[in-house]
């Protein structure tokens, strides 16, 4: 049964010295990752599985944003890639988690931007991380909805589809049945092997993407015949973020007005923008999220008593005009 290759018990884990399972999640900025590793640690009752979130941005949200029944789950990485200037802080988080007996599991969501070759590569080069830690799966998480563009965009949208064991074609609820088809062929072009599933808000069986052992490293090196030396890996400079903070409340409305039209207007180029907010007129925290022209926003928790009232936002994509953005900003600023 799956759940008992996921987590061996402790007995086994202690004389057998098994190797600790880790899953990548991958997929291109607002595919669905965040939702997919929600879904894992709700399904997953009682199992001690270690998050490792990195973001892009400067400031994470997603840390914020993921469910997990002890902060200690959480380790989270902002304002560097995994893939490239936050690797070697990998390397020690994992180090550091093979001290912990009661560990089962470790689920990575990477940046949306990040290259999967030389996060691979950590698991089968390093002789510490090896030893302790197997490589399950690479989950690419696919926005049926934007996959084309995406593709068209970035060069590393294309290598997490080409680099999944798993491919989840999320978002069914916004394409038409003629649309996935496409999606599928065009996911075939880039990747004949990886199984692929159709997902809503990235749910999923479990057994299905976990203690799958799908990860093939001949298949990898087919793919990519040099991914193992070829550690350097560089973003397009084009593509940038930046945060915007601020202790004031913001008038959501005018917010909302403003951000639909941007997204409008320049949905081609801003890719993502997420944030919390100190909300004139809510009591709880809200979460305002785009994924290019879609955005969408909904209360989160209440603010904690000794917890400061402020708003975060961090906005991801190409030539991002920073002046005109916070500009815009300001004026929702009651
Ligand atoms: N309609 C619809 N929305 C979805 C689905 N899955 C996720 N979303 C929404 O898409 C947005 C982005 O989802 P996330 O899970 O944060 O995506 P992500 O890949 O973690 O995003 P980044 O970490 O920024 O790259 C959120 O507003 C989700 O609620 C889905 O199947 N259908």
């Amino acid at each position: 049964m799956v759940m008992e290759v996921i987590r061996p018990t402790k007995t086994i884990l202690n004389t057998q010295q098994q190797k600790i399972p880790v899953t990548i999640v991958t997929g291109f900025l607002g595919s669905g990752k965040t939702t997919l590793v929600n879904h894992i640690l709700k399904e997953q009752h009682g199992r001690k599985i270690a998050v490792i979130v990195n973001e892009f941005g400067e400031i994470g949200i997603d840390g914020q944003l993921t469910i997990a029944d002890d902060e200690e789950q959480i380790v989270e990485f902002n304002n560097g890639c995994l893939c490239c200037t936050v690797r070697g802080d990998l390397v020690r988080t994992l180090e550091d988690l093979t001290k912990r007996a009661d560990l089962d599991a470790v689920l990575i969501e990477t940046t949306g931007l990040a290259d999967p070759a030389p996060v691979a590569s950590t698991f089968i080069v390093a002789d510490e991380i090896k030893s302790k830690f197997s490589l399950d799966a690479f989950v690419t998480v696919v926005d049926a909805r934007n996959l084309q563009q995406n593709l068209k965009d970035s060069h590393e949208a294309q290598e997490q589809v080409a680099f999944a064991d798993i491919i989840l074609i999320n978002k069914i609820d916004l394409v038409s049945d003629k649309d996935i088809a496409r999606v599928k062929q065009q996911i075939w072009e880039l990747n004949p092997i990886a199984k692929i599933y159709q997902t809503e808000h990235s749910e999923i069986d479990l057994s299905l993407i976990l203690g799958t052992k799908a990860f093939d490293l001949e298949a990898k090196l087919e793919v990519d015949p040099s991914f193992l030396e070829d550690l350097a890996h560089e973003h397009d400079a084009a593509i940038g973020s930046f945060a915007l903070t601020s202790d004031r409340p913001i008038d959501m409305n005018k917010f909302m007005l403003w951000m639909n039209d941007l997204a409008q207007e320049k949905g081609e180029d801003l890719y993502r923008t997420k944030g919390l907010f100190y909300a004139q007129g809510f009591q709880e925290r809200v979460l305002f999220q785009s994924v290019r022209m879609l955005t969408s926003m909904r209360r989160d928790r209440l603010w904690k008593t000794d917890e400061p009232k402020l708003t975060q936002l961090v906005a991801i994509g190409r030539n991002l005009d920073r002046e005109e953005f916070v500009k815009g900003f300001e004026k929702c600023v009651v």
